[in-house]
């Protein structure tokens, strides 16, 4: 599709075929971490279930004065008049006098289908209505977007022919519904079927600057990029533009050379190997080839925590770099740390909280670039080496550690949530990308901690120090230079280095 390769140059990037994966999506250029690789418009999203009484349908807002709410439907919650009828005509029109009619109607997963389907179908049958004219050598930008869009859709993949007999039946009667429901002129009931599959395998889930759950999409462009256990992109997204609803945002988390691949991941990179891929294959059908599925020193006899660790430890041992003096000092402080006390929990979680100190400098600074990578590889062989019964992670969980954590925080316990708060972080910097968004929003929740309880301890203050510097510079690559809490965390700095000279 000619527009679509333009459009891509245009950000330095390019689709290739692909045997494997059907098309790959490249830079052409170097892309340095922290930058916006490219921002594209959705062809609808809307909020979850348990937000729509309080996010905007339109641009997915929460206003700071209440929702005003559709007075015939009384189902459609809009900020402000304007946002109501940018809603009106892209197709609240249509689907108000639905609405109206299933007022009792159980919201449920199948509904949010229903309603994307509902969505997707009425942009599409608009444009298909107009092609010729969409064709003409000299359309605006915002036709031009809306071709590129919604052609995009249109080559996306759906794996129709690998779904089940159940999954066809039931989108078979959400087409029927939606079908029958819209007065669709260029779009059959068979292809709103496919429709259906597209979104299952390419929509989005929306998260806000703190990682929670908000909204649902359908991304034409970023559902061009392929699934990778070990991304260097990530997805972040912009709302409160009423124009254009919740653009999505890819941001480079990693130093992208030109002609690599652009992946982000469709699962947590935090889960197990066995069920990252059982929902990749289930969800996506392939097997994912990355070099974290496709490396085997994983042992098989351990526990799906312990696997955690170890899954990352592969990819340490690939960067290995120049360390090896920092190696040394971690590994003669493992090892005097053992002597002292070679059973308790007690012991191991406060040496992470040790090295998670002497490397947080390193974080803020990005010298040294992967030495606490292979600190912490070395230090977790070394635990299963030497404590062969002891288990990291079965005593104090990370779902756990990271509930306490914030049960000590609502208690103002500052102590104790950063003792929880630095051994978290351990865990993520082994599970997680470096620049992940969750390390940035992590060490923000462990800056505050830690500043709280600083005020008379001179070494927490400097430490307080190192941590706000390093929250800093993961929220700037993550969530980009305006980020929300960028004053606090200035000040923050400005504070903590007063503090701790
Ligand atoms: C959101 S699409 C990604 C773009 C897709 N490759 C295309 O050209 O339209 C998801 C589908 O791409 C393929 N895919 C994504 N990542 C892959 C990977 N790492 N290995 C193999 N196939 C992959 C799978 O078929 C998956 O269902």
């Amino acid at each position: 599709m000619q527009c679509l390769s333009e459009f891509l140059t245009l950000h330095g990037l390019t689709l290739e075929e692909s045997p494997t994966k059907y098309r790959i999506l490249k830079t052409l250029k170097h892309i340095p971490k922290g930058s916006t690789i490219i921002t594209s418009p959705s062809l609808a999203c809307f909020p979850i279930l348990s937000m729509v009484n309080t996010r905007c349908d339109n641009c997915l807002e929460i206003p700071i004065e209440s929702l005003k709410r559709c007075s015939r439907c009384h189902k459609a919650f809009y900020c402000n008049v304007k946002c109501q009828k940018l809603a009106w005509s892209a197709h609240h029109k249509i689907l108000c006098p639905i609405y109206k009619k299933e007022e009792n109607k159980t919201l449920d997963s199948d509904y949010m289908d229903e309603e994307m389907l509902r969505r997707v179908a009425l942009r599409l049958d608009k444009y298909m209505k107009k092609k010729s004219y969409y064709e003409a050598e000299k359309i605006s930008l915002i036709d031009l977007n809306e071709k590129i869009n919604c052609e995009t859709f249109l080559t996306l993949m759906s794996h129709r022919e690998k779904r089940t007999p159940e999954q066809l039946e039931k989108f078979k009667t959400i087409a029927k519904n939606v079908f029958s429901d819209l007065d669709l002129q260029n779009i059959t009931q068979d292809e709103l079927i496919t429709y259906l599959c597209k979104f299952s395998c390419n929509n989005f889930n929306l998260d806000d600057s703190q990682l929670f759950s908000f909204g649902e999409g359908t991304y034409p462009i970023g559902s061009l990029i392929n699934h990778s256990c070990r991304p260097n992109a990530i997805m972040m997204y912009s709302i409160g533009q009423q124009i254009s609803s919740g653009p999505q945002i890819l941001r480079s988390i990693e130093n992208i050379k030109a002609g690599e691949e652009i992946t982000i991941s469709y699962v947590d990179v935090a889960m197990s190997r066995t069920s990252r891929q059982k929902l990749l294959s289930e969800k996506y059908f392939f097997k994912c080839q990355c070099s974290r599925c496709s490396s085997n020193d994983v042992s098989i006899d351990i526990t799906e925590e312990e696997r955690k660790v170890l899954v990352n430890i592969e990819r340490l041992t690939e960067i290995r770099e120049n360390g090896e003096a920092n190696e040394k000092i971690i590994e003669d402080l493992l090892i005097s740390q053992m002597q002292q006390n070679p059973t308790t929990n007690d012991s191991i979680s406060s040496l992470i909280s040790n090295i998670i100190i002497s490397l947080l400098p390193h974080l803020a600074e990005e010298t040294l670039k992967s030495d606490y990578i292979q600190t912490l590889e070395v230090l977790f062989n070394k635990i299963h080496t030497t404590t062969t019964h002891q288990n990291l992670f079965t005593t104090s969980s990370l779902s756990s550690a990271t509930k306490h954590f914030y049960d000590r925080i609502d208690l103002q316990q500052w102590r104790e949530s950063w003792i929880l708060g630095r051994y978290i972080l351990a865990i993520y910097l082994l599970i997680y990308p470096r620049f992940h968004p969750i390390i940035g929003l992590h060490l923000f929740s462990l800056a505050k901690c830690m500043w709280n309880d600083a005020h008379k301890d001179k070494d927490k203050a400097v430490e307080s120090y190192e941590i706000i510097k390093a929250t800093k510079k993961a929220l700037e690559i993550t969530h980009g230079d305006g980020f929300e809490n960028r004053k606090i965390v200035a000040q923050g700095i400005l504070d903590a280095h007063t503090r701790a000279k």
